[in-house]
């Protein structure tokens, strides 16, 4: 007996090539979902940062929008266009998929070619297949559409068993109205909220792990990040400056490419030391780093700053310093990695693919005239009577107008072809 349901008839003749077949990739969105009245907008920004990540892939591109989802494709290798929707934040997963018109022989063909290609690559042990109907007009239900595509895979692949409570693969077979959407492979995305659609951040780079993974976390926040790094100039060697310039290309990968600040800290470092900040030096270097950041933040658009402390982590980020250094800041100071361990932030920067480079020697500002004993308890009147000392305006607009600024990895890549979305 036939495992096959009475179907109505098909909607393109039985046989005939589809209309349209081809590689895609499927985009499921992230919180953007939740948006509510807003959604439009935080989707236009997922699409404007998408179209930025594509640029010079070398080939025209398009990308269109089914419910919740955005589906990628264009005249480039697949797996180019899945390895730049992996930098997009706001995603939850990145799928390989192929497009077929949605008619039942189309989607069976191409169901069957499918799993019939990775079975021949690897033997599958079990598979399933599961239904999304989106298009509600189909004529077959999401079940009865699975149970009809395992049983003709079954018989078109030889060799293939289901299984349905552990299966080896899942074909994932999603129906809109004109196009139907098959996939065997589902990579996480990084979710989060659109670069930008939280306005933009500076945030404080240094040489180490912590503040590239701060970074990420708040472009995750949907922040666009620009950058400032201090260094011990004239009394260091540029090192650092290397090391912030490709930490900042590393982490421009992520979002619309964010300028890099370059600041020479290193003679007002001497001034706080010559005004006696003894064992206040590190914290008062902060404090002078924040203030600097803030007015070179209204000059950049930000509405926060960002850095990598993690409490308690060194001395300098105790409760009470951190406190100190907050006090200096006239924009809100966002820590997103306050309650990490040092090992998670570790393991997150290897993934971001920024360990590599923190992990490269160089000479840090913060070590320049460093006290043997930084005091945990910095007190803000011992603070402010040695930035008294100081002409504290006058330093930070010397400290401006000294300042560089780069652009980390923005000539690299030319502006992408976009092509019109298939019908
Ligand atoms: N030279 C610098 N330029 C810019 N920001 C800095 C610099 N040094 C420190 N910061 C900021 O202050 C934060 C705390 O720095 P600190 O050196 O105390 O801790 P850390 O654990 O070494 O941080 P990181 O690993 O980011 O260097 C950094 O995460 C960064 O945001």
């Amino acid at each position: 007996m036939s495992d096959a349901p009475r179907l109505p008839a098909p909607r393109a003749a039985a046989g005939s090539a589809p209309a349209a077949y081809g590689p895609c990739v499927l985009l499921k969105h992230g919180e953007v979902f939740l948006k509510g009245h807003n959604r439009r907008r935080f989707t236009e920004r997922l699409h404007d940062n998408l179209r930025t990540a594509l640029r010079g892939i070398g080939g025209s591109t398009w990308i269109k929008t089914a419910q919740n989802v955005t589906v990628l494709g264009g005249q480039v290798p697949r797996e180019a266009l899945v390895e730049r929707a992996r930098r997009v934040v706001g995603f939850n997963s990145v799928e390989p998929a192929i497009r077929v018109p949605s008619d039942l022989d189309g989607i069976t063909r191409a169901a069957g070619d499918l799993l019939g290609a990775l079975h021949a690559e690897r033997p599958i042990r079990g598979f399933a297949v599961r239904v999304k109907r989106r298009d509600k007009q189909f004529p077959l239900t999401s079940s009865r559409m699975e149970a009809y595509l395992g049983g003709r895979v079954l018989r078109a692949v030889a060799g293939l068993s289901v299984d349905l409570t552990a299966p080896e693969v899942t074909l994932t077979v999603e129906i809109d109205r004109k196009e139907t959407y098959l996939s065997c492979e589902r990579l996480p995305g990084l979710s989060g909220l659109p670069v930008g659609s939280s306005g933009r951040a500076l945030v404080l780079l240094s040489g180490g792990y912590d503040s590239p993974v701060a970074a990420h976390r708040a472009m995750r926040r949907g922040l666009a990040c620009d950058f400032v790094h201090f260094t011990g100039a004239p009394y260091t060697n540029p090192a650092s400056v290397y090391k912030a310039y490709a930490l900042a290309r590393e982490l421009n990968r992520y979002q619309p490419p964010g300028d890099l600040h370059v600041i020479a800290l290193g003679k007002a470092q001497k001034q706080l030391a010559v005004a006696g900040a003894g064992r206040l030096q590190v914290v008062a270097q902060r404090r002078l780093m924040v203030r600097t950041a803030s007015a070179l933040a209204a000059t950049t658009g930000a509405d926060a700053l960002v850095t990598g402390d993690s409490l308690g982590q060194v001395a300098s980020q105790t409760l009470a310093n951190l406190a100190a250094v907050d006090e200096a800041a006239t924009l809100p100071l966002l820590r997103p990695l306050i309650g990490w361990e040092k090992q998670e932030i570790i393991d997150e920067a290897r993934t971001l693919g920024t360990a590599d480079i923190s992990v490269l020697p160089d000479e840090d500002c913060c070590t320049l005239l460093a006290p043997p004993r930084v005091s945990t308890r910095a007190g803000l009147p011992q603070l402010r009577s040695v930035e008294r000392r100081l002409d504290l305006d006058e330093v930070v607009e010397a400290l401006l107008a000294g300042a560089q600024v780069m652009h980390p990895g923005e000539d690299e890549e030319t502006p992408a072809a976009d092509c019109p979305a298939p019908a």
